[in-house]
């Protein structure tokens, strides 16, 4: 089970890489992850990638781009991205989707918001139709520390059960972001897709809101590794 996952994951990858990076892109967005591991070691491997600049969007990413040999850039730099490429906890029929499962929110919209495109990898558990689905439960949002009780009470009063994520074993106490902020993650149930959209501006209406893990309108393709080997390829 575990290997059909990661070759899933490595097959996406791949392609996605293989099927999109071209040799005139120069920017590329970098994402996080465990998926995105294999598109920084694909793009290492890409006959221009000498002539690339990689966007990462956190910590992570950042040793991903400078182990595989890629030159590192900032947003503040290049606020126009080529093509991104970044993983997903949960895929809808529209394309919409559940990330931040790595805490790593903010700065993926943020990449995402300045790529002319946006490429998904995934393996086959993530493409669950519907957001809320999946196995990993609720809807990450990234909150001002000071008003993490305040955002707390109004995602109740939204109709979600929202939990500050903790950081243990390893942390007695929150996860803290790369950009020193907590995340709750708010369990809504079923999301339709028809109505990612309306949450997400409530969501983000809230004061105290950095920002959300629901991606809508974001994503332009999905590459997902199957667990017999092929690939599922969608787009909006
Ligand atoms: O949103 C993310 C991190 O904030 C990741 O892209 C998402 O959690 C998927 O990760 P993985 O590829 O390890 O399943």
């Amino acid at each position: 089970m575990a290997d059909l996952v990661e070759k899933s994951k490595e097959l996406a990858a791949y392609a996605a890489v293989d099927d999109n990076l071209l040799s005139t892109h120069r920017v590329v967005g970098i994402g996080s992850g465990s998926t995105v591991v294999y598109v920084a070691k694909r793009v290492g491997q890409a006959s221009n990638k000498n002539e690339l600049v990689c966007i990462p969007t956190g910590f992570q990413s950042r040793q991903l781009i400078i182990n595989n040999g890629l030159r590192l850039g900032s947003p503040e730099e290049y606020p126009e991205i080529d093509i991104a490429f970044d993983g997903a906890d949960e895929i809808d029929t529209n394309l919409g989707l559940i990330k931040g499962g790595g805490a790593c929110l903010f700065q993926e919209k943020l990449v995402a918001a300045c790529s002319k495109q946006l490429v998904v990898v995934a393996d086959y558990r993530k493409d669950t139709g519907v957001l809320g689905k999946g196995w990993r439960k609720g809807v990450p949002i990234e909150v001002v520390p000071a008003a993490y009780t305040k955002v707390s009470l109004e995602l109740a009063k939204l109709g979600g059960k929202p939990v500050v994520r903790s950081g243990l074993p390893a942390k007695a106490g929150p996860v803290v972001t790369d950009n020193g902020n907590f995340i709750v993650d708010c369990d809504f149930g079923e999301i339709p897709p028809a109505k990612v959209a309306e949450l997400n501006a409530k969501i983000k209406a809230l004061v105290g809101v950095v920002e959300t893990g629901l991606f809508v309108g974001l994503a332009a393709q999905a590459y997902i590794g199957n667990a017999d080997g092929t690939i599922t390829k969608k787009t909006v």
